[in-house]
């Protein structure tokens, strides 16, 4: 929205399953629902986006000899059985799961990025992001943060799915955009993990939510999603090598400020009202 009054700046609404010719240097291909119960939710059509979209993105850059950048995922590598994950680790996937939509899909979106590459030389560069928050995320995005973040705001139980043991890395917007404009601008093609890999169970991040928000929010266990990944952390030993790339923002410094955009959005001008809060929006 900040870029609206910016005259270089042109915003054009399209389905990328559907062709499309532009002038371009270089294209960053994010389309694709990320949040496991957005994707789910019309599978089919997530799996087009992640294979016929990413088809046409590759055709188009292809046609102008522009730079491609892939944005797959941490879920390439399922539940996985090595633990941290490298980018040489093939991963653990069930390819007819409900999430198979979104993992097979971005491993399929891979693999035509890299044929793309090898057959008709286009320059591909592949991220796999994992977990990752901030400002003006959906407020009903459905991710663990954001959810928590919302309901401990409203003073509703945070809903910890299965028994919270399972762990994610929770890597802050901003770290994540440097990493994709270093690996954008520079000569390798990745794979590359961009992620944080400071581990937390899904109990620990309802405390850091507690300590944050409010030291009374309440939790409240329920039943776990199909498939869910029991643990996940990435290895970014490549990232800072080639790319000189790190995520400087841990899960304490940077819920701070979800947490404060969250509070505006929901409460708008109004003050919230409950004194146990405990972090001013900073
Ligand atoms: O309210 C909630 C939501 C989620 N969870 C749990 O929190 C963990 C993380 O779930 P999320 O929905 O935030 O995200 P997931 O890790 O399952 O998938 C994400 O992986 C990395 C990215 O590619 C995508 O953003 C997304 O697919 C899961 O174990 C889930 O069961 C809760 O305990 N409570």
């Amino acid at each position: 929205m900040h870029h609206f009054k910016n005259p270089s700046f042109e915003l054009i609404r399209h389905d990328v399953v559907e062709p499309l010719l532009l002038e371009v240097d270089q294209i960053y291909h994010l389309a694709c629902p990320a949040s496991p119960v957005h994707y789910k939710h019309n599978p089919v059509k997530t799996i087009k986006t992640n294979v016929v979209g990413t088809l046409n993105m590759l055709g188009l850059a292809k046609r102008v000899g522009a730079r491609f950048l892939l944005t797959s995922t941490s879920e390439v590598y399922g539940d996985p059985l090595q633990h941290p994950q490298v980018e040489t680790y093939w991963g653990n996937v069930n390819p007819i799961g409900v999430r198979s939509c979104y993992d097979e899909g971005k491993r399929t979106a891979e693999t035509l990025a890299m044929d793309y590459h090898r057959g008709a030389g286009v320059e591909v560069r592949i991220a796999r992001i994992f977990n990752t928050y901030g400002p003006r995320m959906c407020i009903d995005d459905g991710r663990v943060v954001s959810n928590f973040v919302a309901q401990a705001l409203r003073k509703e139980p945070m809903t910890v799915y299965g028994d919270g043991k399972q762990t994610r890395s929770f890597q802050f917007v901003s770290d994540l955009v440097e990493g994709l404009m270093r690996l954008m601008e520079g000569e390798h093609v990745g794979p590359f993990n961009l992620g944080n890999p400071g581990e937390f169970t899904m109990l620990e991040l309802a405390q850091v939510v507690q300590e944050t928000i409010d030291p009374n929010a309440r939790i409240e266990f329920r039943p776990n999603t199909e498939d869910d990944p029991h643990k996940r952390k990435p290895d970014i030993t490549k990232a800072k090598d080639l790319l000189g790339w790190e995520p400087k923002i841990p899960l304490r410094q940077g819920l701070p400020m979800m947490v404060s955009d969250f509070r505006q959005r929901i409460f708008g001008d109004h003050k919230e009202e409950d004194t146990a809060t405990n972090t001013s929006s900073s």
